[in-house]
Order: C-alpha cells, then sequence, then structure tokens
C-alpha cells in the first residue's frame, strides 16, 4: 500500500444523531473498521472538534454543516445525509471543496405517506381531541365535526416521492387527490394538477405539505393561504418547518370558531436539539392538532435501509471514486478498477482542464488507460486510471493542474 493512498482501517468515518446499525454493518463489509458513532448531533464547536480528523461524516436533519464547520474539516471527502433533505448542509460550499454530498432520497417516503394517512383519518374524526378528553376521564361521544374520508379532497403541495406515493394511499381509501407543483408532473391514478394555488386550497378538505426546504418554500404558506382554505379543513406539515408561517397557523387554529378544523404538524422552525430540551412552539396546547417530533421518516424499516444505502454510497466513493446520485457533486458511476490506479481530480470549472492534464501524462510517459468527466456549473470531476507504477507521478502532475481542488489516488 502507497504512501499517498490511504489504508481503509486509517479511513475515519464520524457518524452522528444515531443511524442506524446497519450503516456500521455496511461500512464493515466493505472493510472499513474506523468508525465513531454518536447517538446525538452535536453543537458547533464540538462539532468542529470531531470533524477535524474524520473522512466521511453521517449525519440526519439536525446537524448544520455549515460553511464555517466545513472549513475546519481538513481531511473530510465525503458527507452523508442519512435521510432526504439535505438543506442542513452548505451544498455550495461541500461543492467548492470537492466534497461530495450523497442522500436516500426514498427510503423512508413511505413511512411518511403511511404517517399522514393516518393523520388525515385521525383528524377527519376529532380523534386527538376526543382523545386527549378521554385520558382526562372525560366521554365525548358525538358525531358533530366528525367525518369519513371517503369522497373528500385530499391537495397535496410538492407531487415528489412522498406526494405522489401518499396520493395513491388516499385514493385506495375513496379519497380524491389534487396536487399543486411548481413543476408539471405526470399525475398517478385520478389525481388531477391544479396550477393556481388560491383555487386548488378552495377545492381541498385536506393539505397536506411536501415540499423540500428552498429559497421559494420559506414561508410559502401563510395567513393568505390559510384564509383562501375552505373552512374547516385541516392541515398538515410534515416537510420542513420553515415553509409555514407557524404563528399564522396557531390564529387558524385557535378561536370559538377556528378557520381550520384540525393540524398535524412534525416538523418547526425551531425544534429541540435533543430528546433532553424542552419543546416550545405556539402549536402546543390547541385542540385537535397532533404534534409529534419530527418522526415523519422515524421508521425502523426506513432507517435501517437508510443505513444500507448511504452507507454503501461511502463505500462505493471511497473505493471506486463513484458519485452516482450525489447533490451537489457531479455524478459518476464506476466499475471496480482491479489492476489498475485510480486518480480522483475535482477542478473548478473551466476550459482545457483535460486537455492540460492529457499534456502533463503525455509529456511524462504515463499513459492513461481509461478516463470519465462530469461537470456542474461550478465544477469538474475527472476519473483516470493508469498503470499502478505509474500512480505517484501521476498524482503529482494532477495537483500542479491549474484549477485543482482536491487530488487523490485509489490504489
Ligand atoms: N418529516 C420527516 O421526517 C421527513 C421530511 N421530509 C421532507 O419532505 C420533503 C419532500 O420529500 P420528497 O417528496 O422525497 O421530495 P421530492 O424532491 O421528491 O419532491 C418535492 C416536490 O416539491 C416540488 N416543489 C419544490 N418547490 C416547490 C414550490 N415552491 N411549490 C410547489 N412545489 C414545489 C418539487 O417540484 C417536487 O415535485 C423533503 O425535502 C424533506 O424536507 C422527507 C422525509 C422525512
Ligand atoms: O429525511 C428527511 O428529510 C427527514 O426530515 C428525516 O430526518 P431525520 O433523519 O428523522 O432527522
Amino acid at each position: 500500500m502507497s504512501k499517498f493512498s490511504l489504508a481503509k482501517d486509517k479511513i475515519k468515518f464520524l457518524l452522528l444523531e444515531g443511524v442506524h446499525q446497519s450503516a456500521i454493518q455496511t461500512l464493515n463489509n466493505a472493510g472499513y473498521t474506523n468508525i465513531e458513532y454518536l447517538k446525538t448531533s452535536l453543537a458547533e464547536p464540538e462539532l468542529i472538534e470531531k470533524i477535524k480528523d474524520a473522512h466521511f461524516v453521517g449525519i440526519r436533519s439536525r446537524t448544520q454543516l455549515t460553511s464555517k464547520v466545513l472549513a475546519e474539516a481538513e481531511k473530510l471527502i465525503g458527507i452523508g445525509c442519512f435521510c432526504i433533505g439535505t438543506n442542513q448542509v452548505d451544498l455550495e460550499a461541500a461543492q467548492e471543496l470537492g466534497i461530495p454530498v450523497f442522500n436516500a432520497p426514498f427510503s423512508n417516503t413511505r413511512s411518511v405517506a403511511e404517517l399522514v394517512i393516518g393523520e388525515i383519518l385521525l383528524l377527519f374524526r376529532r380523534i386527538p381531541e376526543k382523545n386527549a378528553k378521554a385520558h382526562l376521564g372525560g366521554w365525548d361521544k358525538s358525531a358533530t365535526g366528525s367525518i369519513e374520508a371517503r369522497g373528500k379532497t385530499l391537495g397535496i403541495i410538492g407531487y415528489g416521492h412522498i406526494g405522489t406515493q401518499l396520493g395513491i394511499l388516499a385514493e385506495t381509501i375513496g379519497m380524491n387527490v389534487t396536487f399543486y407543483d411548481i413543476e408539471d408532473k405526470l399525475p398517478l391514478g385520478n389525481a388531477n394538477q391544479v396550477h393556481d394555488l388560491n383555487e386548488f386550497l378552495a377545492q381541498a378538505d385536506a393539505v397536506s405539505l411536501h415540499v423540500p426546504e428552498t429559497d421559494s418554500t420559506q414561508n410559502m404558506f401563510g395567513a393568505e393561504q390559510f384564509a383562501a382554505m375552505k373552512d374547516g379543513a385541516i392541515f398538515i406539515n410534515a416537510s420542513r418547518g420553515t415553509v409555514v408561517d407557524i404563528d399564522a397557523l396557531a390564529e387558524a387554529l385557535k378561536g370559538d370558531s377556528p378557520k381550520l378544523g384540525g393540524a398535524a404538524i412534525d416538523v418547526f422552525p425551531v425544534e429541540p436539539k435533543s430528546n433532553d430540551e424542552e419543546f416550545v412552539s405556539p402549536l402546543r396546547g390547541i385542540n385537535n392538532v397532533i404534534l409529534t417530533p419530527h418522526i415523519g421518516g422515524s421508521t425502523l424499516e426506513a432507517q435501517q435501509n437508510i443505513g444500507i444505502e448511504v452507507a454503501g454510497k461511502f463505500a462505493k466513493y471511497s473505493d471506486n471514486g463513484s458519485t452516482l446520485s450525489a447533490v451537489n457533486f457531479p455524478e459518476v458511476s464506476l466499475p471496480s478498477h482491479e489492476g489498475r490506479s485510480r486518480l480522483l481530480h475535482v477542478h473548478t470549472n473551466r476550459p482545457g482542464i483535460l486537455t492540460k492534464i492529457n499534456l502533463a501524462f503525455a509529456e511524462k510517459g504515463i499513459n492513461i488507460s481509461a478516463q470519465f468527466l462530469q461537470t456542474t456549473d461550478k465544477i469538474g470531476y475527472v476519473v483516470l486510471e493508469v498503470d499502478s507504477d505509474d500512480s505517484q507521478a501521476a498524482l503529482d502532475e494532477l495537483k500542479q493542474i491549474e484549477g485543482t481542488i482536491r487530488a487523490r489516488v485509489l490504489l
């Protein structure tokens, strides 16, 4: 093993937020054993301390990987979000540092869709309210305000992986499904896309949000949107807390004749940093409101599959340089590379880099046996294969190329 490629047991993985043990198993199976595992997220100072010697870091939705933290992560080569959302990572800063960010775009989607179906049924029957009364010794046997889901309209905002599955499940219990999305989407089943948000809101008996946290979704739902909903409709948010104006939501749920019939909220603009911290919210104590601690994707099945998926992406990137499905990085899917050395080169995307590499190698008599290139607007990612005897010379040449962000060799 050469000095310029780390042995597998020297490659350090820092896994935070109690990711499933399947992640450790997957890494072990791939030969990676140097793993630090923590059940919690870390506040910035501790995170900076811990991340300094990590080559890979695995997080869930809580850990904030800001540009400041990333700047301190001198050895970091890969980030894994063991969840769907990647808004907790400064993706651009990671890209500029040549660090791919992976996530698990599918594994917990069914869990979220199932939870929302359950919540729709419970809210339509006013179960949260009746359940709370029964626990206090009350007996509210009444049909007032209780309705069936059959024949009602579910309006889904964000018709992606979760929204589409939710729509299919809702149709199986007899609901009509409409959706609102900034993109034109293929409607599944009998779903119907409505392009005007106000028209969409006026039709729906239940509105459920399934958009990512982006600039366009920040506070996209506020007083104006609640006012445009049907009287007595229910509202569900299991996407991100920043999408909804929480005070406006509280207003729409309060009073003697509230605008909304109920709500189920899983995500909040400010969430406790650990299970020991108090949950503070203007929604506490309001009738017919289900509050859950960001557990939409927290099922055993989802967590196990996510562990395998993201750890598998780490291993493929570390072993072969494959970046397939990275969210901030040129995607290259590569076979294993027996008998040859593979060089990975990340550079700022500018014309002529490949020519420079080829010229430099030709001058040194280094034969390139395979070459892969992918680019985004800002960076390019070249993977080259050379004879193992040439790998050190090739790496030295790559590091000299102007615009190089990172270069490393896999043996
Ligand atoms: N509560 C929880 O535990 C979980 C929450 N999530 C959240 O759910 C989000 C959605 O997940 P997926 O369905 O897998 O994402 P996705 O990327 O498959 O779908 C998102 C959809 O929203 C649409 N969209 C984006 N901006 C929009 C806007 N301004 N207005 C209307 N539509 C817009 C997109 O075009 C896309 O169709 C994730 O980004 C994550 O933040 C995901 C998993 C678990
Ligand atoms: O997958 C997502 O985006 C989620 O919000 C789930 O986050 P978590 O892994 O439960 O912290």
